[in-house]
């Protein structure tokens, strides 16, 4: 089941061990998770699927792999996220099956015309909402006209996600603007309490989200 409120795509965690990040922030309301290193092998990545996969423990909070769905399928994760650079979604369905999770990063509204690839994601991304220093090697930011653009012009049963900049402060606006959730790096990896900053994450879009829906 694909809950994307509070989508945590893992990185720097200034020497902490990830997986103690990644219970803790389990632990404080994250309700997906993405196992995102760029530069680990095959296999440096399969094992540390492994460690978070103990880490989450009984929780069910699916853990999917980024840009390797070969990996994603080896190591019987939930699933894939892939842009530009990577498999297209339809690809990645074929290799995972019907069950798997796939994600989908959208940088303009002209993508959605790719109907295939729209049909086979689970999940759509809005990448990137603002500049951020975790990845500087995005297209322009959308802002949050661009996130309302792509709700606006999605299929409605297709979750959007927006990535890029988002922390305790602007988390609402993101909902607001018509994010079903919100993925975060720093705002998680790198706060000094991981589970507090994602418990205030976490109560900061259901509260929007409520908002929004009443
Ligand atoms: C949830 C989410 N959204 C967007 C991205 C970016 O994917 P991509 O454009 O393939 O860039 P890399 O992450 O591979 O550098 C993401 N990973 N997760
Ligand atoms: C992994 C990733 N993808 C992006 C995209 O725009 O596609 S931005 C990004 C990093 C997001 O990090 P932070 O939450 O620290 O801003
Ligand atoms: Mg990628």
């Amino acid at each position: 089941m694909l809950d994307p409120r509070l989508y945590l795509v893992t990185g720097d965690t200034r020497g902490r061990p990830l997986a103690d990040i990644v219970g803790a922030a389990v632990d404080g309301g994250v309700t997906l998770v993405q196992l995102r290193e760029k530069d680990a092998r095959p296999d440096t990545l399969a094992a540390r699927y492994d460690e978070l996969s103990i880490a989450i423990g009984d929780t069910r909070v699916p853990i999917l792999v980024n840009d390797d769905a070969d990996v994603a399928r080896t190591t019987g994760s939930a699933g894939v996220h892939v842009g530009p650079d990577d498999i297209a979604p339809a690809e990645a369905r074929d290799l995972l099956g019907a069950d798997a999770l796939i994600g989908w990063s959208i940088h303009d509204l002209a993508q959605l015309g790719d109907t295939e690839n729209v049909r086979a994601s689970d999940y759509l991304a809005a990448s990137p909402v603002w500049a951020t220093a975790t990845k500087t090697d995005t297209t322009a930011p959308l802002g949050l006209a661009g996130v309302a653009a792509l709700r606006r012009s999605m299929p409605p049963h297709v979750p959007l996600v927006a990535i890029g900049g988002i922390d305790a402060t602007n988390a609402a606006d993101v909902i607001a603007a018509g994010a079903d959730g919100i993925a975060v790096v720093s705002a998680i990896c790198s706060a000094a309490d991981p589970e507090a900053a994602a418990c205030e994450l976490r109560s900061t879009v259901d509260d929007a989200l409520a908002r929004r829906e009443s």
